[in-house]
């Protein structure tokens, strides 16, 4: 074995080959100090402590995200929430939703199971390790694992549900109750999904989805595309870190789809988001959802919606596991801006595109920011 194979960490070798087996059996190995490579480079790194702390917490600027109150938007009080929900995603990519209706049960069953998953011995969680993207289920560790010269300190589990029924007997079996429990959260978030974007819709003046009439064909086609569109459940597990100011668990990115419905881990904080060219830590509100728009929904609504870079810190602390419910429209359907939102005063702004040719693109190229949306626009 060559020298570059190896790297010394407190005297102790560790062979490239084991971080391909993710953070945590590194971490179950013994670690005091990052290995060289999760070190970012300095102009990449979290810069702990260096900045003026507005809320609290470790020298970071807190950041409140625009609320919005699901059972409010079903109700008598529709319009105004419309309104704000179409602000937050003009002017933050991101919002918190609060009264989602998704019993606290289901939730604490997916979170109990998912750090179950990652309790397992490795030999266990390592029959689901492979480098296929396209994998509907999948064990992996950093951010695009082929593609990182630098590692982040982040595994995931990666699970397709769309089809429930195509997907749901290669999904682990170990813990023995984490098929129910993901599959019932899953098809919970959906039917939250598809309500939010009949919101979202309507806020940019596209009446209804559900058509009331079957005259309605453009409405019908975006009300089954949706239905039918691909939806991901995503378990992140960032294991404390030694020397959590050297490293990212996810590097700066936009998320790739319509809306991603993310529950971030209800003790311990990391998720950031680029605001007024600021990194700002989203303070967890218990019993929400932090809801962002994707780079589909960004074509889609012709530039008005941002999808908005985000990243993921660590600490040297405790373990945070989060879950990230990625929806977009199915790997074969275009998508392009709303017809209705272009005219003369606001001319199309982005190519055609579909997701198969991102998935293409991430695993040629890579995904580092934007970049796959900056492909798209038209100048
Ligand atoms: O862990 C988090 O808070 C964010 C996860 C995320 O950005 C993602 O899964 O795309
Ligand atoms: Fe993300």
């Amino acid at each position: 074995m060559g020298l570059a194979a190896v790297e010394s960490n407190n005297g102790h070798e560790v062979e490239e080959s084991t971080y391909q087996r993710g953070v945590k059996h590194l971490c179950e190995g013994g670690i005091e100090r990052v290995p060289r490579k999760y070190v970012f480079p300095v102009s990449e790194r979290p810069h702990l402590g260096t900045e003026r702390s507005d809320v609290c917490c470790g020298g970071n600027w807190n950041l409140k995200l625009p609320v919005i109150d699901f059972a409010q938007l079903q109700g008598s009080n529709r319009s105004q929430v419309l309104e704000h929900l179409a602000d937050a995603c003009e002017e933050y990519g991101f919002f918190q939703l609060v009264n989602h209706g998704i019993p606290s049960q289901v939730i604490e069953e997916l979170r109990s199971v998912g750090r179950r998953f990652f309790e397992l011995p490795y030999e266990e969680r390592c029959k689901y390790m492979n480098l296929d993207m396209r994998s509907p289920v999948r064990c992996g560790t950093s951010f695009n694992q082929n593609k990182d010269q630098i590692l982040c300190w982040r595994d995931f589990l990666k699970l397709s549900c769309h089809s429930l029924p195509q997907h749901l007997p290669s999904w682990p079996s170990n813990p023995s109750d984490l098929r129910e429990v993901a599959a019932n959260y899953s098809l919970k978030t959906k039917f939250l999904y598809l309500k939010l974007m009949e919101a979202i819709l309507e806020s940019l003046g596209v009446k209804e989805i559900a058509p009331k009439s079957m005259e309605d064909q453009e409405n019908d086609w975006m009300a089954k595309d949706l239905e039918n569109g691909s939806q991901i459940v995503m378990v992140n597990c960032y294991p404390a870190c030694p020397e959590p100011d050297l490293t990212l668990g996810m590097p700066p990115h936009s998320d790739y789809g319509m809306l991603t419905l993310l529950l971030q881990d209800e003790s311990v904080q990391g998720l950031q988001i680029h605001h007024g060219g600021r990194w700002l830590t989203v303070e967890p509100i218990s019993n929400s959802f932090v809801v962002n728009v994707g780079d589909h929904l960004e074509i889609f609504s012709n530039g008005r919606f941002k999808s908005v870079l985000h990243r993921v810190l660590v600490n040297s602390s405790s373990t945070r596991i989060s879950f990230a419910s990625l929806h977009s429209l199915s790997l074969d359907s275009t998508v392009r801006p709303l017809p209705k939102l272009i005219d003369e005063a606001n001319p199309r702004r982005y190519k055609d595109t579909d997701f198969a040719s991102f998935l293409n693109y991430i695993s040629s190229v890579g995904h580092k920011g934007k970049n796959f949306l900056d492909t798209r626009k038209l100048t």
